[in-house]
């Protein structure tokens, strides 16, 4: 995963005048399965559109393998697309739907029938050969358009919200699936969605959006441990934002009186425009009196996994907390933290 497959340069979109992406760089390495994230409208179908070649950037250029792409037809990048909707053939059968794009190639018969059964066999649809697309399941549906699209041999698959037409399980299997495939095959994976989660399981990197600008780029791990801004904080799992918080020097900050440990650096001395975020999963529950901060269980929540609390102490101030233990109402606890729950970014400027 060495050379960049694709490379995005300052790719700016706007229809009849509306901006919907607003300069967009961002480096593709080859065999990386890579997920633009963000809300819905935030310019991701866009930026994938242009890269399938569908839409025209107003500005900035995308290399291909280090050459010029926005010349190239559609027909003739080497890309192939996965769309939600899934765009099979109704009226063909299993084979003939994944056989369709070689045949518009004048494929040889022997090489076609080799290419497709081997994609059917890889996506696990042997014995479905001559079904009716009608009468597969959605998740049936979805492997088809997989080998569809995998038996061009594409070098990059564009998938736009491949899973979203499934139910939460099948999504999850699915989902697992993808992610095997894309490793067996080595081919760089492209996806656009709106669930974190699902980005965040299955992507080699993430991609976060937000109103047509790129927020952070980085692992799932970096994305949800090391959110640059506030934004992408409160976008990717939940928060406790202190924004009365101060950032008195390197590695030190204070909330609400008492000074803590952190590995945050460079936010300059007694710095007040700062937010501190600690997520609910990195506070403990102690004993009252055992941690920094005394405080009573207001409100409990039963999550399936485990429990969210909101646990109020000094000064009024509300902890979102999850913990696999129980609690109830009224307990009289104590919250800590290690030293790496805290996370320092500058405030947003409006
Ligand atoms: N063909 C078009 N004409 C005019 N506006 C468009 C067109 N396509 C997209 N837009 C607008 O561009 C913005 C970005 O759309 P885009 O589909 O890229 O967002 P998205 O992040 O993929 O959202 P979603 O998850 O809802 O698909 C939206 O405000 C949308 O309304």
């Amino acid at each position: 995963m060495e050379n960049n497959i694709l490379e995005l340069r300052n790719v700016t979109k706007d229809y009849d005048g509306k901006v919907v992406l607003k300069g967009i760089d961002l480096n593709i390495k080859e065999g990386e399965f890579i997920t633009l994230l963000g809300p819905s409208g935030c310019g991701k179908t866009t930026t994938l559109r242009i890269v399938a070649g569908f839409e025209k950037p107003n500005s900035g250029q995308i290399m291909f393998e280090g050459k010029d792409l926005l010349p190239i037809p559609i027909n003739k990048r080497q890309f192939n697309t996965i769309f939600q909707s899934y765009a099979l053939f109704p009226h063909l059968n299993v084979f003939d739907n994944i056989a369709f794009g070689l045949r518009t190639k004048k494929t040889k018969k022997d090489i076609l029938q080799r290419e497709v059964l081997k994609q059917i066999r890889q996506v696990g649809l042997e014995g479905f050969e001559d079904r009716n697309i009608n009468d597969l399941s959605g998740g049936q549906k979805q492997r088809v358009a997989i080998a569809r699209a995998l038996v061009m041999k594409p070098k990059v698959l564009l998938l736009d919200e491949p899973l979203a037409a499934l139910d939460v399980q099948l999504r999850q299997h699915m989902r697992e699936e993808l992610k095997r495939l894309q490793r067996e095959i080595g081919i760089t994976f492209l996806m656009v969605s709106h669930d974190q989660e699902e980005a965040l399981s299955i992507s080699d990197r993430v991609v976060v959006m937000n109103e047509g600008s790129i927020q952070q780029i980085g692992t799932p791990e970096d994305i949800y441990n090391e959110p640059e801004n506030l934004w992408v904080a409160k976008f990717i799992g939940q928060s406790n934002i202190i924004e009365d918080g101060i950032f008195i020097e390197d590695n030190k900050v204070q909330i609400d009186g008492k000074t803590f440990v952190c590995d945050d650096t460079n936010f300059g001395e007694n710095e007040k425009s700062i937010d501190i975020v600690i997520r609910p999963e990195d506070i403990e529950i102690k004993k009252t009196n055992a941690g920094f901060f005394n405080g009573t269980v207001m409100h409990t929540t039963f999550k399936g996994v485990h429990w969210e609390l909101l646990v109020e102490t000094t000064k009024k101030r509300i902890w979102k907390i999850h913990t696999t233990q129980a609690f109830k109402v009224d307990d009289k606890v104590s919250i800590k933290w290690n030293d790496e729950a805290i996370h320092v970014m500058w405030k947003e400027v409006e």
